[in-house]
Order: structure tokens, then sequence, then C-alpha cells
């Protein structure tokens, strides 16, 4: 097989976390019987592990300190910063816990909805941080089902200058991750599990329902 030139984009694979404690809650935050405060503090907390993945190639750099004992060289986040950008609504419920590791992150806002019969993603509101050409960016959104919502958001990310994007979900579609390879092959995309796949209404089987309802209450 010939290789591709240095220019084209590869797909990066997904990283499924198997960890037993993210198994654990996200088997809790698929139950039906999970109440809407369970739902939001379980996504909370598989949040805060998804965020120690999604960071896990942040650049540090050497820094001289001094221990109550001697002096060490420590590392440090070197100056890369990073911007957290939210898919509205469901977004919101990973955003909290990412902020919680790193509250100086910067955060954009991406609203989007899918539209019910054709499955689009219908844009509504967007706001990006000015420098984000100059971030790390990490888009998240709980669910990951056809795509068109992660990819027509990371089209925005990217047009306005983005470059270094990895995604973030709890649940992924077979048929999603195909979507952003698609489209993103240089999006890596950090998950808690790739699910069987799309029932005809285009939720994600077994799945864990509506991520947006079952956080905010609204059904
Ligand atoms: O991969 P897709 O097929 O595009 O589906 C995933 C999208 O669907 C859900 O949002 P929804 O439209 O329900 O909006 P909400 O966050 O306001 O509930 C979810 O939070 C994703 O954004
Ligand atoms: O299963 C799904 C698919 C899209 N959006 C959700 O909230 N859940
Ligand atoms: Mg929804």
């Amino acid at each position: 097989m010939t290789d591709l030139p240095a220019s084209v984009p590869r797909s990066v694979a997904p990283v499924v976390l198997d960890h037993p404690l993210v198994q654990h809650k996200l088997t809790r935050l698929r139950q039906a019987a999970t109440s809407t405060a369970g739902f939001r503090r379980l996504t909370r907390e598989l949040s805060l592990l998804m965020c120690y993945e999604a960071t896990r190639d942040l650049p540090t750099e050497p820094v001289e300190i001094e221990t109550p004992l001697e002096r060490m060289e420590g590392r440090m986040l070197s100056g890369k910063k990073l911007c957290f950008i939210s898919i509205l609504r469901a977004g919101n419920g990973i955003l909290d816990g990412m902020l919680d590791l790193v509250p100086a992150a910067r955060v954009g806002h991406v609203g989007l909805y899918r539209d019910h019969d054709t499955l689009e993603a219908v844009e509504y509101y967007m706001k990006l941080p000015e420098d984000v050409a100059e971030r790390d960016c990490i888009v998240v959104d709980p669910m990951l089902a056809t795509g068109h919502s992660a990819v027509a958001a990371i089209d925005r990310v990217k047009a306005a200058g983005g470059k270094r994007i990895v995604f973030v979900c709890l649940l992924a579609a077979p048929e999603g991750v195909a979507c952003m390879n698609a489209h993103h092959p240089d999006v890596k995309i950090v998950t808690c599990s790739i699910d069987r796949g799309l029932n005809e209404k285009g939720y994600i089987v077994p799945g864990l329902g509506d991520a947006g309802d079952r956080l905010f209450g609204t059904r």
C-alpha cells in the first residue's frame, strides 16, 4: 500500500474509556430509573474522567519550585491555552465537570438542535472566544449519534480558526464515529462507549435516551 502524503489527514482511532469506575458510572447513568439529580451528578463525575483523558497530550514544561524540604524541578502545563466548546444544550452537562478540572479554560458555545424528521443539525446560537485559533479545543456533547451535530459544530470551530480539536462524548454510535472520520479525520474522539447502533428515530441503542431531557428534566 502506498503511504498517503503527509498533507492528507488520517483518522485517529477513538479512545474508549474502559476503566471500571467509568463503566460503573455509565451503567448507572443509562438506567431509566436514575433521577434527574443522579443523571446530572453522574455526568459531572464522568466528565472529570473524560477530561483527564482528553487532556492527556497537553504539553508541559519544567518549572523550578521549592518544596518545604528542597528545590526541585516540577512540570506544569506550558503556555498553550485550552478552550472548551459546548454543543447546547446537553453539552453543558459535560462542561461543568470539565471546568472543575481546568477552571481557567475559555468557553465557546454552539447552539444546535437535531431536526426530528431529517436528523440534520440546525444552528440557533454561536459564540466562540476570539483567540480560538491559538487554543487547544475540546468540543463536548454527551451524544454522538448520526454525527451531524458534532460535525456541524466542528465545521464552525475550524471556520473560526480552530486546529487542534478533540471531541468528547459519553456515548457514540458507530454511524457517528464513521461520520466524524469522514468529515474530520484529524479529530480524536474520547468516549465512554461505542454502542450497537441507532434506532429508526436516530437514537443511540442501547443508549441512555435523550441526554438533554434527562439532564434538565424537560421530559
Ligand atoms: O449525532 P446527532 O444525530 O446529531 O445527535 C446528537 C445530538 O442530539 C442531541 O441534541 P438535541 O438535538 O437533542 O439537543 P439538546 O441538547 O437541546 O437536547 C445531543 O445532545 C447531540 O447534540
Ligand atoms: O440517543 C440519542 C441521540 C441523540 N440525542 C440524544 O440525546 N440521544
Ligand atoms: Mg435533546
